[in-house]
């Protein structure tokens, strides 16, 4: 049986850097699914035909990063019917041997509700605005403020809203370096590999 990791929580706390290095250090897949909802933003035109006919090469892009592709991802991501033709899709990407790790908003919640570790990461509005500032050369306050109407939109939509799922561990990485937030990632995927 596969090991599935799920990892969820608001924009920007730190959900993909801790899965690439849990896959990288288990030997894990790894699928970055909000890069699914931005390609399909991207794409423009009709959001479902776009997620229906989604290819690898959607996911290239070079402009999926910005906060415009985000917004637009979220706007998409408020349609049930765009979420029910991605949902195959990473449901079988999480069943790939010896293990998958997927991180989005609702792995843990409605793709992959038997995870073996689910993990919700979160960190303090200004910090996670800063970070993706950093990371992507845009305006701190701007950052702040498309983070956070894109949280309150992810949270409030009506299928498969952004929260934790009931057995997730909840991590705050507002005061953790990335080193220390991926060290007590690790700790608890070996604590639920000896259990299981
Ligand atoms: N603990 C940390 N300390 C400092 N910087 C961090 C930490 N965790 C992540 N970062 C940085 O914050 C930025 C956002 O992190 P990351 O892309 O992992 O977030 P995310 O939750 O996956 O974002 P998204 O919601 O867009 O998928 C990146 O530049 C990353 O290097
Ligand atoms: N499982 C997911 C993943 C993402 N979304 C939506 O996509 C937007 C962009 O996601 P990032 O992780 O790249 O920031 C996000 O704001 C969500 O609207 C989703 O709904 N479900």
């Amino acid at each position: 049986m596969p090991f599935t990791i799920a990892i969820d929580g608001p924009a920007a706390s730190g959900k993909g850097t801790i899965a690439r290095a849990l896959s990288q250090r288990f030997g894990f897949h790894h699928l970055d699914t909000g890069l699914l909802y931005r390609a399909v933003g991207a794409k423009g035109g009709d959001p479902l035909s776009a997620a229906r006919e989604l290819q690898p090469g959607d996911l290239e892009r070079s402009d999926l990063r910005s906060n415009e592709a985000g917004q637009a991802a979220s706007r998409v991501a408020a349609i049930a019917e765009v979420r029910a033709a991605l949902v195959e899709f990473q449901r079988s990407f999480a069943r790939t041997e010896p293990g998958a790790v997927l991180d989005g908003r609702d792995i843990g919640t409605v793709i992959c509700p038997a995870a073996e570790l689910k993990l919700y990461v979160i960190a303090s509005d200004e910090v996670r605005a800063s970070r993706r500032a950093a990371e992507i050369g845009a305006d701190a306050a701007e950052t702040l403020a498309a983070l956070r109407e894109r949280d309150a939109r992810d949270a409030a939509r009506a299928t498969a809203p952004l929260r934790p799922a009931e057995d997730a561990v909840t991590l705050d990485t507002t005061e953790m370096s990335i080193d220390e937030a991926v060290a007590q990632a690790i700790r608890l995927v070996e604590q639920r590999q000896t259990r299981s």
